[in-house]
């Protein structure tokens, strides 16, 4: 399976990781550290629009290549910000996806929204990394993690002020997520093993997530009818990327997908 190689290359990254840097040392760059934005805050009570909007600085993917030929991140997340994206997500994995820490780093100097490391957390480290190097937030995939793993990393990233999107592909993986009571969960609708993206997944997940947790459909999103059915079935916010990076004008496609939005905030149903 895809996903076992991204773990064993992830397993050799964290390795080096920890032959660099002890989590001790993360910890006192930490405590110098301006407070977390709050990321699961701006896509719910704080989203600009009635769908909040996670947009995604990526180069490329495994299953598409190179997606994007003039990638300046620092420009794409400003253009995203300016066009009131609620949150940004960064992939920092080089192997598959060619992005990188710097690239996080970069684009934390330059905007002011909450943004999510996108990358495979397998160990404790790569959580105190991930803070130290600008996230407010860090992504969990069920697929990959024990019950227990995903509990373990869920209180380390908080007691560091980290918020947790927990990611989900099936109902398996979800009744294992919810035993962990997360206010925040991401339905992937793209299939892992085949990389086709479905929508309908986000439909047939969400009514067995509790109310008041908020709930982001991510993957294979590209049109504003899309947007609206999300939305009709219970979505709050979206994670999208290639589509973005695919437009020539990202503060100009952001629009065109999510309409106009307001400074006041949309809120939370
Ligand atoms: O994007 C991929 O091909 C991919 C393959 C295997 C694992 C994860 C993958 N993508 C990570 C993501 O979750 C997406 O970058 C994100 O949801 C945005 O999706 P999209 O709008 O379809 O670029």
């Amino acid at each position: 399976m895809f996903l076992d190689r991204i773990v064993a290359t992830k397993r050799q990254e964290v390795a080096s990781l920890k032959e660099r840097i002890t989590i001790a040392e993360m910890e006192k760059t930490i405590a110098g550290l301006a407070p977390c934005l709050g990321f699961e805050r701006a896509l719910s009570a704080g989203r600009k629009r009635p769908m909040g909007l996670i947009a995604e600085v990526k180069k490329a993917s495994p299953s598409k290549g190179l997606i994007r030929e003039d990638f300046e991140p620092v420009r794409l997340a400003k253009a995203y910000e300016e066009a009131g994206a609620d949150c940004l997500s960064v992939l920092t994995d080089a192997p598959y996806f060619q992005g990188s820490n710097d690239y996080l780093n970069r684009v934390r100097q330059a905007v002011g929204v909450p943004l999510l490391r996108k990358d495979f957390t397998i160990d404790p480290h790569q959580i105190y990394e991930a803070r130290c190097i600008g996230a407010d937030a860090i992504l969990l995939i069920a697929a990959i993690l024990t019950t227990e793993q995903m509990r373990q990393f869920q209180s380390i990233a908080r007691s560091i002020g980290l918020d947790v999107l927990i990611e989900v592909h099936d109902q398996e993986e979800l009744a294992r997520v919810l035993e962990l009571n997360p206010t925040m969960i991401g339905i992937n609708n793209r299939n892992l093993q085949t990389f086709v993206t479905d929508l309908r997944t986000t439909e047939q997940l969400v009514d067995s997530i509790p109310k008041g947790t908020t709930v982001v459909s991510e993957s294979g999103i590209s049109k504003p009818e899309e947007i609206e059915w999300l939305r009709s079935v219970g979505a709050h916010a979206v994670l999208v990327g290639e589509h973005f990076m695919r437009q020539p004008d990202v503060s100009e496609a952001v629009h065109d997908l999510m309409g106009s939005y307001s400074e006041a905030g949309a809120g939370k149903e």
